[in-house]
């Protein structure tokens, strides 16, 4: 019998989900308990949206305004989606001193400079979001969203060179990158479609990848499996009014589905679809 209980599927904390955007934050933890993590917290700072969230999603633990820009309880953090007014010193202090592994989603992203940061960070930027990075931190080229597109895995490996984290270069097709030294691995995602083309979903794929992580996948393993499982969860979807939502709620059985007949984790992901 199995000896699984929550404490041992891992907790992960939820920064962002400020200034009328909550859904993002509400998305990410919600997903990451779809993924399979044991507990998630999120640190919503009005008092309405605390009591209107325990109503919505009585699963989800709040953590306290002191605790809000840490969640020093969880193990692993989503850090960045639905972020606004975000507290920059907290937020750099965060990455550059904190060594639990994290994903970096979003407006999270603005907050991010060339590494190493203190511990394992995978970064999940649109191609907007890694055209707006690299401008900022490439000093031998210019960058927009177009020339990002017309080479996907040049941005993706450029952007993992100049911060040392594991890029997910999200849109069709999903390009995990890794350039540690010498070494640079690219993965492409093959699973996923216009399914997940709706608001929010971006958010999903990073509460799944954050839950692998907590569930003890090593960084690079979670981000490739996280985005495989968050395409499948979009391809056993219907491909025209799915919501960010129900896409949380298909990771459960995705997970199931990806991870059958092996012993998840640690004979899991197979490497053979990228
Ligand atoms: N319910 C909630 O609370 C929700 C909250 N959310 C939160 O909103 C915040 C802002 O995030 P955001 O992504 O909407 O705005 P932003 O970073 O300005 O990006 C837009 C720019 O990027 C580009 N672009 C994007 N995708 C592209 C692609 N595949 N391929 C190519 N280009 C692409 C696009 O370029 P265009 O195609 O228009 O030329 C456009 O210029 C963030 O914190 C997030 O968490 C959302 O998650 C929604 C649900
Ligand atoms: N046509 C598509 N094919 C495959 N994946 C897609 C497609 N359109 C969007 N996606 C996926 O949906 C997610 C959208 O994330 P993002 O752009 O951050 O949106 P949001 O900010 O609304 O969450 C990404 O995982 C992206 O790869």
């Amino acid at each position: 019998m199995s000896a699984a209980h929550k404490g041992r599927r891992g907790h992960v904390g939820v920064i962002g989900g400020s200034g009328g955007m909550p859904g993002a934050a509400i998305l990410a933890a919600t997903a990451a308990m779809r993924a399979g993590a044991g507990l998630a917290t999120l640190a919503p700072g009005d008092p309405e949206l605390r009591r209107a969230l325990i109503e919505l999603r009585p699963e989800l633990m709040l953590a306290t305004a002191e605790q809000a820009w840490k969640i020093p309880q969880a193990q692993v953090l989503v850090v960045g989606p639905g972020l606004v007014n975000a507290d920059r010193s907290a937020l750099a202090e965060l990455n550059r001193d904190d060594a639990r592994a994290m994903v970096w989603d979003a407006s999270g992203l603005e907050h991010q400079d060339a590494g190493p940061a203190a511990g394992p960070r995978v970064l999940t930027p649109h191609p907007g979001e890694a055209a707006r990075m690299l401008a900022r931190l490439d000093r031998a080229g210019s960058w927009d969203s177009a020339r990002v597109q017309s080479n996907r895995a040049l941005a993706a490996t450029r952007l993992a060179e100049l911060t040392r984290a594991i890029v997910v270069l999200k849109g069709a097709g999903t390009i995990v990158a890794e350039a540690d030294g010498a070494r640079v691995r690219v993965a492409i995602c093959t699973t996923g479609g216009p399914a997940l083309a709706t608001a929010g979903s971006g958010d999903v794929l990073a509460g799944a990848i954050a839950a692998l992580l907590a569930r003890g996948l090593e960084p690079w393993a979670a981000a490739c499996a996280g985005v495989h499982v968050h395409g499948l969860a979009g391809d056993r979807s219907p491909q025209n009014g799915t919501l960010a939502l129900d896409i949380a709620d298909a990771l459960a059985l995705a997970l199931d589905e990806a991870s059958t007949g092996t012993a998840w984790p640690s004979g899991w992901p197979t490497q053979a679809r990228y």
